[in-house]
């Protein structure tokens, strides 16, 4: 018996390594004619049958641990087989760039998980960033930009910073009266996820919610339940047989779906719709999307309602990123002192910290950014659309392209000590030349009519620009368009808690925070807000 299972494993074996695929890859010469090359794939591990390598993720918290580890047996590029979709991961910066940004287009679809379609009432291609590229993608990426990726100095950008200042301090407001009434440990999130909703539903839709609106309330849990599932992985994405046992699971996340839908349609659109404006400037991106469908007749409503969606659920990343913010203060309280005095600085304890301090605060800032590095939430994998050349290797169409940014994120050959939290690697100094009056040192303001003054180089910090190894919005054709507002709501709101508020929590064990993911279970730890006295 044991003879015969040998023998059947090594025929197996050897049917997988013959026929192990070449890829015709077609390219342009230079006298325009066509060719034809034939190419290998990448090497990597033995598939086992149906399952191919999936028990190799399972040995570590997160495939992209799983995914570093192989890549020291296999090499910065490799193939591997999940269930029975092929896939190619690439480990590298050079890598990265050559699949993302030389590669771009023909690596801009997106697999096709069945919780994907589920998510979005059963199509995945109403989702901005789980479709597969089209025209319609790059004309909503267009549409998009001008309201959630807008230029600094723009009115769209200023009205950002507004918001986020006033439902900060809103949020505050409330964090005070809760402490004032007890002194036991609290649910933060929820109040993080609601006030990170009322800053997209307001800056996009000029509507905010009462945090007691119980519908309200419900919609912000079931996108943050979505949130975390879509930072998950399910043997059933790469098995899909396995769809009947995950049954329930699935009309869950329709359950979910179905809900955001009709809040949004019954509670934002049809009220503005009743009310719209075609005339006067474009006040919100709401605005913005119901003149297109008006003016447009090859656009459809349900694009717009879907679109809506997908940027009003940008929320729940500023939420989770400010949960996972003040996890970092309460680890190490002298980076919230660090923070803390460089707020008073600006503000003098005498107003709320706005958008606008953020140049003056690059410390805060640098928390943030030391947040996301250490997060390290992974680029959403894109799939090949035609057959394509990488580093050399065949990429059959179809194949699934895992970008692992978290061994750029935690590699010694970028950053010194990787595994500490350490906002202050995100700074550098430079010199800013200032004028002062030469003979009066008061503070007073100078009037250089009647006193020379003098310019001097003094050196302050300021984060670093462009570091090319930290890309936690990706890069290339599919790059988030959400990072504009991910970073400055989730500044204001974590910079005006900590002005706020001392943070800790009773057991430091109870901050579990999983590798590769930016994103927290709904129920998670609690934590203590200290008001600070003034
Ligand atoms: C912690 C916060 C966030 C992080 C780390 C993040 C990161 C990313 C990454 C890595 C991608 C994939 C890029 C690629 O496939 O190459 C992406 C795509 C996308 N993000 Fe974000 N994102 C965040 C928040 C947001 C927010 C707040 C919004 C909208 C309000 C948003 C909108 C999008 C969209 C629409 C796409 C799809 C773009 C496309 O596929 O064409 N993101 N994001």
């Amino acid at each position: 018996m044991s003879v015969l299972l040998i023998i059947a494993v090594a025929v197996y074996a050897i049917y997988k390594y013959f026929s192990k695929t070449k890829i015709l890859w077609r390219k342009s010469n230079k006298y325009g004619k066509e060719e034809v090359e034939v190419l290998r794939e990448a090497p990597g591990p033995f598939p086992l049958p149906v399952v191919g390598s999936l028990h190799l993720l399972g040995r570590h918290e997160s495939p992209f641990q799983a995914f570093t580890a192989l890549a020291k047996e296999y090499g910065d590029i490799y193939s591997i087989k999940l269930g029975s979709a092929k896939c190619l991961i690439v480990n590298n910066l050079a890598l990265i760039r050559e699949v993302l940004n030389q590669n771009g287009n023909f690596v801009a679809g997106r697999p096709d998980f069945l919780r994907f379609h589920k998510l979005f009432a059963g199509d995945r291609n109403n989702s901005l960033a789980l479709c597969d590229w089209s025209n319609l993608q790059l004309r909503r990426r267009n549409l998009a930009r001008r309201h959630c990726g807008p230029k600094q100095h723009t009115d769209f950008y200023a009205r950002i910073g507004s918001v986020a200042t006033l439902e900060s301090y809103e949020l505050v407001q409330t964090l005070k009266s809760i402490t004032q009434t007890t002194e036991q440990s609290i649910n933060l999130k929820p109040l993080l996820m609601t006030s990170a909703m009322n800053m997209f539903t307001n800056y996009m839709c000029s509507v905010r919610f009462d945090e007691n609106d119980s519908e309200f309330r419900k919609v912000v849990d079931h996108f943050d339940e979505i949130f975390w599932e879509i930072n998950q992985g399910y043997a059933v994405d790469f098995l899909p047989w396995l769809a009947p046992f995950y049954k329930k699971h699935m009309d869950k996340l329709s359950g979910w779906s179905q809900d955001i839908r009709s809040f949004i349609l019954s509670r934002i659109v049809e009220q503005r719709e009743m009310n719209l404006d075609m005339e006067g400037p474009e006040k919100d991106f709401l605005d913005g999307l119901l003149r297109v469908l008006h003016e447009d007749p090859n656009v459809d409503r349900n694009t717009i309602i879907f679109m809506l969606e997908d940027f009003l659920g940008g929320h729940s990343s500023v939420g989770n990123l400010v949960m996972l913010c003040l996890t970092a203060v309460a680890r190490d309280p002298e980076i919230g002192r660090k923070i803390r005095a460089e707020i008073e600085g600006v503000t003098k304890g005498k107003r709320p910290v706005a958008l606008t301090d953020r140049s003056n605060l690059p410390y805060t800032e640098a928390a943030i950014l030391e947040c996301l590095r250490y997060a390290s939430s992974p680029i959403v994998p894109h799939v090949a659309t035609e057959n394509a050349k990488i580093n050399g290797y065949g990429v059959e169409k179809g194949t699934v392209i895992f970008i692992n940014n978290y061994v750029l994120n935690n590699s010694e050959q970028y950053w010194n000590n990787p595994e500490n939290f350490d906002p202050s690697r995100f700074l550098e100094k430079t010199k800013v030349r200032t004028r002062r009056n030469s003979q009066c040192d008061s503070g007073m303001e100078s009037d250089s009519e009647r006193s020379p003054s003098k310019e001097t180089e003094t050196e302050v910090y300021s984060v670093k620009k462009n570091i090319p190894h930290f890309i936690p919005f990706s890069i290339g054709k599919r790059t988030c368009i959400g990072q504009t507002l991910v970073t400055t709501m989730s500044f204001t709101m974590f910079a005006n808690i900590i002005q706020e508020f001392d943070v800790g929590v009773e057991n430091l064990d109870d901050l579990i925070q999983k590798p590769a993911c930016v994103a927290l279970p709904k129920d998670t730890y609690n934590m203590y807000l200290i008001p600070r006295k003034q």
